[in-house]
């Protein structure tokens, strides 16, 4: 059985975020990934340089020459930039009747570039998320999107249960950018539980593309058909093991390194 997923989201020439990493994980994932292009971002491990927007026309285009013809098991939307390419992108997930939408709502890049203007949020909340099965956000994402300030792990679970309540069916904070200086704990709200999944917090400058690698690997799993249980999971061993085993690539926050879950899982079957 070949599993297929689908990133809508913009491209890192950098090659550590976005696209790029979403792909390299649906791969080492065993799933074929496939594109739709957001946006180009000029970017590198010291920030965004520049961003050139595609046109909707362009979105609706590369979305519809998958749908017709290839079809895919699930899919993830990351930097969106616009209302505009919001709106195009639900009307898709819509016609097409995809479930398994997952939504990671990149918003500033941690260098504090802008990757979503501030008026799309609205419709993110209006339009997308609505449609979602999961959606990941960071802590200042989750603030944005439910106007809850965020400093414990009550407020954590008061944010999930609002996401839930907004129309997701799933919702997923991300605890990279917690105070918490020795775990890295995302909680996961099933609509009915909460789930923490913590690791070690990795004391490394290189985090670049993490929320992207993190959401993608849950989408790889959840195209194979494994729970949102499982999905997490996995995802959770697999960024682990990205930040652990990193490039030290460029002069700023690098990359991760998106073969090291494989290698490490090569080498415990060894054993
Ligand atoms: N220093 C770190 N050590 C271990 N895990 C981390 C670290 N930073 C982030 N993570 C993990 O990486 C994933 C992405 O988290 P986060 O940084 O919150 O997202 P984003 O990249 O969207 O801002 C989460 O699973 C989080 O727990
Ligand atoms: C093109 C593009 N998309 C998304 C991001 C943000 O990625 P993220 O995984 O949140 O990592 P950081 O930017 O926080 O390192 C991006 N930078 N570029």
């Amino acid at each position: 059985m070949i599993y297929k997923a689908l990133t809508i989201a913009g491209s890192d020439s950098g090659g550590g975020a976005g696209i790029q990493a979403d792909i390299k994980t649906f791969q080492e994932l065993d799933v074929f990934g496939m594109s739709a292009l957001t946006a180009v971002t000029a970017q590198n491990t010291k920030g965004v340089q520049n961003v050139f927007p595609m046109t909707v026309q362009a979105v609706k285009e590369q979305i519809s020459s998958i749908g017709d013809d290839m079809g895919t098991d699930a899919l993830k939307t990351g930097m969106l930039f616009n209302a505009d390419i919001i709106k195009t992108v639900a009307e898709a997930v819509h016609n097409y009747g995809w479930e398994k939408l997952i939504i990671d709502p990149v918003m500033i890049a941690k260098g504090g570039a802008p990757l979503l203007q501030n008026e799309a949020v609205s419709a993110m909340i209006q339009y997308l998320l609505p449609l979602s099965y999961v959606i990941t956000p960071n802590i200042p994402e989750a603030e944005a999107l439910t106007g809850i300030s965020i400093s414990s792990e009550e407020d954590k679970r008061k944010a999930a249960e609002k996401l839930v309540k907004m129309g997701t069916t799933f919702a997923v904070i991300k605890g990279g950018h917690d105070q918490d200086t020795f775990e890295a704990s995302d909680l996961l709200f099933d609509g009915e539980s909460f789930t923490v999944y913590s690791s070690e917090r990795l004391p490394t400058a290189n985090t670049h593309g993490t929320g992207c690698t993190f959401s993608a690997a849950m989408t790889a799993q959840l195209a194979k058909g494994h729970s949102i249980h499982e999905a997490v999971s996995e995802a959770k061993k697999f960024i682990q093991a990205a930040i652990e085993d990193d490039l030290k690539i460029g002069s700023g926050h690098g990359p991760t390194n998106h073969w090291a879950y494989r290698r490490k899982r090569g080498m415990s079957l060894e054993n």
